[in-house]
Formats: C-alpha cells, sequence, structure tokens
C-alpha cells in the first residue's frame, strides 16, 4: 500500500490499524482495545502488557539473533569504536537492571541518566526499562541549574552519570555540574552511580557515589518485568515559556507500536539494516531514533559521539557511512550546513563509498532548500525533511519511505502521517483555506507515542496544548497546506526558538538575564543565522544610576546563561540599549525587533508606544537606522 492508501486504512479505522500495527510487538499480554480513556486524555493499549527492554533486546536474542551488532560506538573524540551485539546488550542491561533493583529501584521510580554519547548511555536506559523504572535522560550541554530543575521536578530514586562528556577540544566534567545540581536541588536521590571515563574521572562522594563497576559486581541479572501498555516507560524536559521545562510522559506500549511502524513505513528499513541518527541520546530524536526505534526493528544502530566537523574534518559523516555500511541517516540541517560550509564542492564526499546509503532523513529545525539541493546534488539519495516535536516523539509529517515517495515539494516537510490530523487553523478556530498561514494543530486524540501528559503537569497539560483550540492538540507552529495536503512550517507562535535544532526558551533566557543586579528590563529574541538556524540575542536595559561599564554588564550577562542554562544556548551576544519598544499596553515588541535584527521588512505596530525606540534598536543593533515598510508613520495612526 502506498501513503494515500495507509493513511485511508488509518482514517477508515484508527483503532484496528494501530491494533495491527501492535502485532509487530510480543507483548505479554495482547491488548483487547487500541484507544481508550476520556476525552481529551487518551490512553493507548492500556489493558495490554509489554516489556520495553524485551521488545527491543531480548527477544531479538530469543529469536537467534543475538549476534547481530545492537549498538556501533563510533567515538573520534576518543579514538574508539566498539561492538555491542543484541546478546552483549541483554546481559548487560539485565546485570545493570538487577544492580539496580538490589539497590531498591522498583516499577515506577524515576532514575536521571546524565550521560554522554556512550553505550552505557543506552544500557541504562533499557536497564530501567527493563525493570518498569522510570528514565530521564538530562542532555550534557546543560548547566547544573537545568539538571537541578528536572532532578526537582521528576524526583529521581538514583542518578545514573558518566564522569565527563567531551567536545572538540575540551573535556566537560560531569562531576562537578552534579555535585552542583545536587546542591541546588531541593530532592537528594538515594544514590548516583559513576561511570568513570579515563579523559576524566570525578571524585566520589562517600556514601553517595558508587562505582559504576562495583555498583554492579555479583549482581543477579534481572529479568524484565512486564508492565501495562500505558506505564510511563520515560520523562523528557523540553523547554518551557518560563525556566521551568516540561516533562513530557510518553507510555511503554504506544511509544514502541509506533516506533517500530515509523521505522519500516516512515523511514524504510528492514531489520538487520544499519540505521544512523547523528544527534544525542538526550533528545528526543537520541531516544526515539538512537535507541528505542531502530532497536525495537532490530537493527543495528550508530552511536556516534562527534560532530559533523571538527572531528577531525568534514569527511566524517561519509567516513561513518562507509565504515558501518550505514543505510539511512537522520540528522538536524545544522549538521548538514556545517559540512556544507567546510566543503562546499563536495570534494570529501566524493573520497568516500556512500553505497549502502539510500537516504538522508532531515528534522529537528527548518530544512533550508539551498542546503537540501546540496545534499541531494552530493550524496544522490532521497533527502527527507520530516517535522515532528519532543511531544510527539515520531513525525506528524513526513514523505514516507517505506511507501513510496509522494512528490513533495522542496520547503515543505511532507504530509501528515497516519495518525495525525493535521489542521491549520484561525485564531477561532476555524479551519484556513490552503495557502493562508494559521496555527497548526491536530485533532484529538493523538497517536500512540505520543505525549500521554506532562509530568507533574496537572493542569499545564491542558492550558498548554489542549486549550488554544478545543478538540485539538495546539503545536505551537504555524503555517500552511497547500492543495495536495503538503505542509509548511513557519514560525513559532510562542517565545521558543530553534538554535542548532535545540529547542530553547527566550522566556527562560530572559528570567536569567533579569536576575543580573545591574538589569532593569530585559528581551530576548531568535536573529537568523546562516549556520545554526537562529541565535539568541539578549537587548538590556540598565537601572539608572548603574555605574558599571554597559559591556561589562553584556559580558556577564553571557556568562551567566552559560552557567545556568548551558553551552547550547549558544548564547554569546548582549546589547545594551536604552529602552525597550512596547506596545501602549506595555508588551515588548520582541517580533518586530527580530525583523529589525534580521534586516527584514517590517511594519511599524499600530499599537506602539513610541516609534523613536525602534530607531534606537536599529542603531544598536546595526550602527544605523533600517528602512521599514513604508517607512512611515504607525499604521491605524491617522
Ligand atoms: C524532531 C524533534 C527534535 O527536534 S529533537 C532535537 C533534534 N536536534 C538535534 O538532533 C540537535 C542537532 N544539533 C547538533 O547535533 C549539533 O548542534 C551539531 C549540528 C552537531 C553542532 O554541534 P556543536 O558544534 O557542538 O554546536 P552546538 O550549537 O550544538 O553547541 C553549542 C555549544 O554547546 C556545546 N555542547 C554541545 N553539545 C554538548 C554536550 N553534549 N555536552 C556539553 N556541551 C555541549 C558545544 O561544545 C558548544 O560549546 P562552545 O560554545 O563552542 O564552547
Amino acid at each position: 500500500m502506498g501513503y494515500r492508501e495507509t493513511y485511508e486504512a488509518w482514517r477508515a479505522d484508527p483503532e484496528g490499524f494501530w491494533m495491527e500495527a501492535a502485532r509487530g510487538l510480543d507483548w505479554d499480554r495482547f491488548p483487547t482495545r487500541a484507544l481508550t480513556g476520556e476525552a481529551p486524555v487518551h490512553r493507548w493499549f492500556a489493558d495490554g502488557t509489554l516489556n520495553t527492554c524485551h521488545e527491543c533486546v531480548d527477544r531479538h536474542v530469543a529469536a537467534g539473533k543475538g549476534d547481530r551488532p545492537a549498538i556501533v560506538h563510533d567515538s573520534p573524540v576518543t579514538g574508539t569504536k566498539r561492538t555491542l551485539t543484541y546478546g552483549e546488550l541483554r546481559d548487560a542491561t539485565a546485570r545493570l537492571a538487577g544492580a539496580l533493583r538490589r539497590h531498591g529501584v522498583l516499577s515506577g521510580d524515576r532514575v536521571v541518566i546524565y550521560m554522554p554519547m556512550i553505550p552505557e548511555a543506552v544500557v541504562a536506559m533499557l536497564a530501567c526499562a527493563r525493570i518498569g523504572a522510570v528514565h530521564s535522560v538530562v542532555f550534557g550541554g546543560f548547566a547544573a541549574n537545568e539538571l537541578a530543575v528536572r532532578l526537582d521536578d521528576c524526583a529521581p530514586k538514583a542518578v545514573i552519570a558518566a564522569s565527563c562528556g567531551i567536545e572538540p577540544g575540551r573535556v566537560v566534567e560531569y562531576g562537578p555540574l552534579l555535585q552542583d545540581a545536587l546542591e541546588l536541588a531541593a530532592h537528594a536521590p538515594e544514590f548516583c552511580v559513576v561511570l568513570q571515563r579515563t579523559e576524566a574521572e570525578s571524585r566520589l562522594q562517600p556514601g553517595r557515589d558508587v562505582d559504576w563497576h562495583d555498583f554492579q559486581d555479583g549482581a543477579e541479572p534481572a529479568g524484565c518485568v512486564s508492565v501495562p501498555g500505558d506505564h510511563p516507560a520515560y520523562i523528557l524536559y523540553t523547554s518551557g515559556t518560563t525556566g521551568r521545562p516540561k516533562g513530557v510522559v510518553r507510555t511503554a506500549g504506544g511509544h514502541l507500536v509506533a516506533l517500530r511502524w515509523t521505522m519500516q513505513n516512515v523511514y524504510g528499513v528492514r531489520p538487520g539494516d544499519v540505521f544512523w541518527t547523528a544527534s544525542d541520546v538526550g533528545w528526543v530524536v537520541g531516544h526515539s531514533y538512537i535507541v528505542y526505534g531502530p532497536l525495537a526493528n532490530g537493527n543495528t544502530t550508530v552511536l556516534y559521539e562527534g560532530k559533523p566537523v571538527g572531528t577531525p574534518d568534514a569527511a566524517a559523516f561519509w567516513r561513518v557511512i562507509e565504515e558501518h555500511r550505514v543505510g539511512v541517516l537522520f540528522t538536524a540541517p545544522t549538521a548538514f550546513r556545517a559540512i556544507k560550509r567546510a566543503d562546499p564542492g563536495g570534494a570529501l564526499v566524493d573520497r568516500h563509498d556512500l553505497s549502502s546509503l539510500r537516504a538522508l532523513f532531515l528534522a529537528g529545525e527548518r530544512a533550508d532548500p539551498d542546503t537540501v539541493d546540496w545534499a541531494k546534488a552530493k550524496l544522490g539519495v532521497p533527502v527527507i525533511d520530516h517535522w515532528w516535536q519532543t511531544e510527539t516523539g515520531w513525525a506528524i509529517a513526513a514523505n514516507p519511505l517505506g511507501l513510496g515517495l509522494e512528490d513533495v515539494p522542496t520547503g515543505s516537510p511532507g504530509r501528515a502521517m497516519p495518525g495525525y490530523e493535521v489542521a491549520v487553523l484561525d485564531e477561532g478556530g476555524a479551519p484556513v483555506p490552503a495557502g493562508a498561514l494559521g496555527s497548526i494543530a491536530v485533532r484529538l486524540p493523538l497517536p500512540p507515542g505520543t505525549l500521554a501528559g506532562l509530568w507533574n503537569g496537572g493542569e499545564r497539560f491542558e492550558k498548554t496544548y489542549l486549550s488554544a483550540f478545543p478538540g485539538f492538540y495546539a503545536t505551537g507552529d504555524a503555517g500552511t497546506t497547500d492543495e495536495d495536503g503538503n505542509l509548511f512550517v513557519m514560525a513559532r507562535t510562542d517565545d521558543v526558538i530553534n538554535v542548532a535544532g535545540h529547542r530553547l526558551s527566550t522566556g527562560a533566557m530572559e528570567e536569567v538575564l533579569a536576575g543580573h543586579p545591574d538589569v532593569a528590563e530585559c528581551a530576548v529574541i531568535g536573529v537568523a543565522d546562516e549556520l545554526k538556524g537562529q541565535l539568541p540575542l539578549g537587548l538590556l536595559c540598565l537601572n539608572d544610576g548603574a555605574a558599571r561599564p554597559p559591556e561589562d554588564v553584556a559580558a556577564e550577562c553571557v556568562a551567566r546563561i552559560r552557567a545556568e542554562i548551558g553551552p547550547v544556548a549558544a548564547f554569546r551576544t548582549a546589547v545594551v540599549v536604552d529602552r525597550l519598544p512596547k506596545t501602549r499596553s506595555g508588551k515588548i515588541l520582541r517580533g518586530t525587533m527580530a525583523a529589525i535584527a534580521d534586516g527584514r521588512e517590517w511594519r511599524m505596530p499600530a499599537t506602539i508606544d513610541d516609534p523613536a525606540i525602534l530607531d534606537e534598536i536599529a542603531v544598536a543593533l546595526h550602527g544605523r537606522r533600517r528602512p521599514r515598510t513604508g517607512d512611515r508613520r504607525p499604521e491605524g495612526a491617522s
């Protein structure tokens, strides 16, 4: 069946469609119903029982595939490579799971995992799943404060950490970051398991920390604990509009049913194929397509601890594809922009045998046509943009390779996938005609594998996602569709910006800047960047009488964001201005400032309080006043 027939089959019988997909898993008890629960909160496969680790690992071993490579760790930053077969992965997860259980970690307990791109991170995730514990992986590029916020929200019984991550040119010591986070957090986990890496060992705190190997010494391997289909599999935090991130909860049954379906139908990979997602286990892409999707489908997954350029050069991706015979590569457009900038003519591509590669998938941020066209020309395989979110866990819109590619124009991430009825709505919630801009929403119920709620979310879940358009999930993105149903995603409708495929909240950055003693008021905007898509830029108004040089305050503000949110925010520019432009009701005009910063055309907002301030902003950003559309008086002014 092609895309259209498959989508129509889902529309005709959504529950039957997903029940059929559920047959691809082993289940301890097959569910009798796909969807239950009261609108707007639905539950998938709630009366089935299964175990995530069994579905991803043990069942492949039981089927005689124990010698098949499950994980290929390729780490140019350490100069090492290592392969774990499914059999070895089963033994490693059973051992760690047994040790966790011996130390009192039970089904439903939370475990925070703070590890870089090493096989032990995957082992830790699967070991939690094996005993029904709920993991929450925290990305290594966050600062201690971000880790602390997550510790307080999910209140883990244990933390599993590595002693360090390795970034090009520097070792990121996790020990001090973890120590600071534990001091900042109100919640104290019972113990921390620390994997010591030779590049930087952590000082273990007696009574709290235990070495990874000692922890597992003599532990009885644990079997797989059967859990209900709607048991939480993991919590993954994503930026909120305030400093408090949202803990997206994914449930076990729907998660694997949906991911396995996408591996075969969206990504077009069969068991045994080599699948490489060049991202990080700390992001949803890493959860879904480095770990759970490929393993549930019996693939070999590549765990790459390196960068697209600089480890050692812009041929790194081609080397990995050639060496490990990668069939499908999935990464963020930023990675390709970096490679293209370093090797515009693609000379390095030609030096490698990329004959195993069948397709490149892009997601995480807008895929600009230049980059897509460059990748198509250099790789000679389909380059497929697709669109999804931490909340959904898998593609809302795509061009499904496994079903046969549709004719999707460059610039569109494709069409709605089965499970998603996508609508573009006006402010009143009415659908807009094809071609018109509106808020992108998905009719409820959301499909299996999407967020089941927010951890400790209470009303926040409904308020954030379900209240804007009753009966729909609001994606927070604005866009359009064309007559053929191709979606075009244009901009966020909230304060989230996308920096190198990382979703960041400008509101959270403003909270940090406002904490500087000399800052009276501030705004953070996302400005266009050729490499990272967007970069944050801070505008600061200082307190009356602040005696310190403005450039010192600006530099301290840059350092503050790095220390409190982390290097991943890539916050490098803060500019001191006298005043911020506002509407007469006091709302800061961030959108207009972003347009000025980007050199885009802009209109004077009708409700602006003092138009002269925009000229001051333009001068502060560019050293001169910038032309605006019509270069005229405020709209609506007589
Ligand atoms: C579809 C659903 C989704 O959207 S899920 C999210 C999908 N997003 C992704 O997969 C992310 C894609 N981006 C990337 O993988 C990276 O940005 C790539 C393209 C590889 C570039 O990396 P890099 O050159 O390090 O730039 P960056 O902007 O990521 O980093 C900024 C600063 O943060 C640091 N950083 C990065 N990762 C870590 C880490 N794991 N641990 C510690 N620090 C980290 C970088 O070193 C960099 O630091 P510095 O400012 O240069 O000192």
